[in-house]
């Protein structure tokens, strides 16, 4: 079953750019999709529809079996959590608590179960020490955290994750990936728009490239090994796919090409 349909969606932006031409992607459930492409190929666009911050102007976008419209889109968006790239954008609070509680309160869930998530989720992003603080004053990796802390407490169907990586140190990354984990077992369908393409290709299980509003690919982590294709797309092959390339094995980290290297190589 799929969660998000998107069929023929095209957008242009008022000032006359054409940000997407008809796009179409099925996403399957509890699937884990990295959208790639270079600078200003249309990925925050794509991302930005799939909560209904940009409605679509031409073709739909069905979300766990709903199209979206202006009188459902409230109620997608329950289901439905969208991390800026700039965390700045998304806390406006006076305190991280409040940031965090704002989403489960707007739901007009019980106080001790809006109590019970934002505490699950401080914990969870190990924010603790942050929480009375105001969102202004904390670094932008701590901005960051505090933000997916307020997406988690929306315990979200769909997590769409604008750039998640920046800004996070190597700790904080490995945590945040352990919490994606969690997410994604319990069937969360999760979408990350980045050029990282290393991160993409241990992470992912499909990949949808996007060029000047089109998409040129999807699939699998394969097409990320394709030379000609990540040229044409403005990225670069994974280091580990550049590493091993014509040699018939396919790591995805260097953890396992060492193993390879180790075993192989008789080092
Ligand atoms: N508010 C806007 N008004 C006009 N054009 C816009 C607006 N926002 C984005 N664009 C244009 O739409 C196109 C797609 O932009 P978008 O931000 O979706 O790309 P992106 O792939 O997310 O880029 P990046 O990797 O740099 O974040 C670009 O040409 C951009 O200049």
């Amino acid at each position: 079953m799929n969660a998000i349909e998107i069929n023929s969606l095209s957008y242009r932006y008022q000032d006359g750019t054409r940000a997407l031409n008809n796009v179409s992607i099925d996403i399957k459930k509890g699937s884990k999709v990295a959208i790639l492409g270079a600078n200003g190929s249309g990925k925050s666009t794509l991302l930005q529809h799939l909560n209904g911050l940009i409605m679509p102007q031409n073709g739909e976008i069905n979300i766990l079996g709903r199209i979206i419209t202006n009188s459902n889109i409230d109620e997608i968006r329950k289901d439905v959590g969208l991390l800026f790239d700039n965390p700045d954008n998304q806390l406006f609070s006076t305190t991280v608590y409040n940031d965090i509680a704002f989403g489960p309160t707007n739901l007009r869930l019980p106080k001790d179960e809006v109590k019970r998530r934002v505490d699950e989720a401080i914990r969870l992003v190990d924010i603790e020490n942050l929480k009375d603080k105001s969102p202004c004053n904390l670094s932008l990796g701590q901005k960051k955290r505090a933000a997916i802390a307020g997406l988690l407490a929306m315990n979200p169907k769909i997590l769409l994750m604008d750039e998640p990586f920046s800004g996070l140190d190597p700790i904080s990354l490995n945590q945040f990936f352990k919490i994606l984990k969690s997410l994604s077992d319990d069937g969360c369908t999760q979408l990350i728009s980045t050029h990282d393409v290393d991160i993409a290709y241990w992470w992912a299980d499909y990949i949808v490239i996007i060029q000047k509003g089109n998409i040129i690919a999807k699939g699998s982590t394969k097409l990320l090994e394709d030379k000609k294709l990540m040229k044409e797309s403005g990225l670069v092959r994974p280091t580990i796919a550049e590493i091993f390339a014509d040699t018939g094995m396919y790591p995805k980290t260097a953890k396992e090409g060492n193993r390879i290297l180790i075993k192989e190589g008789g080092i």
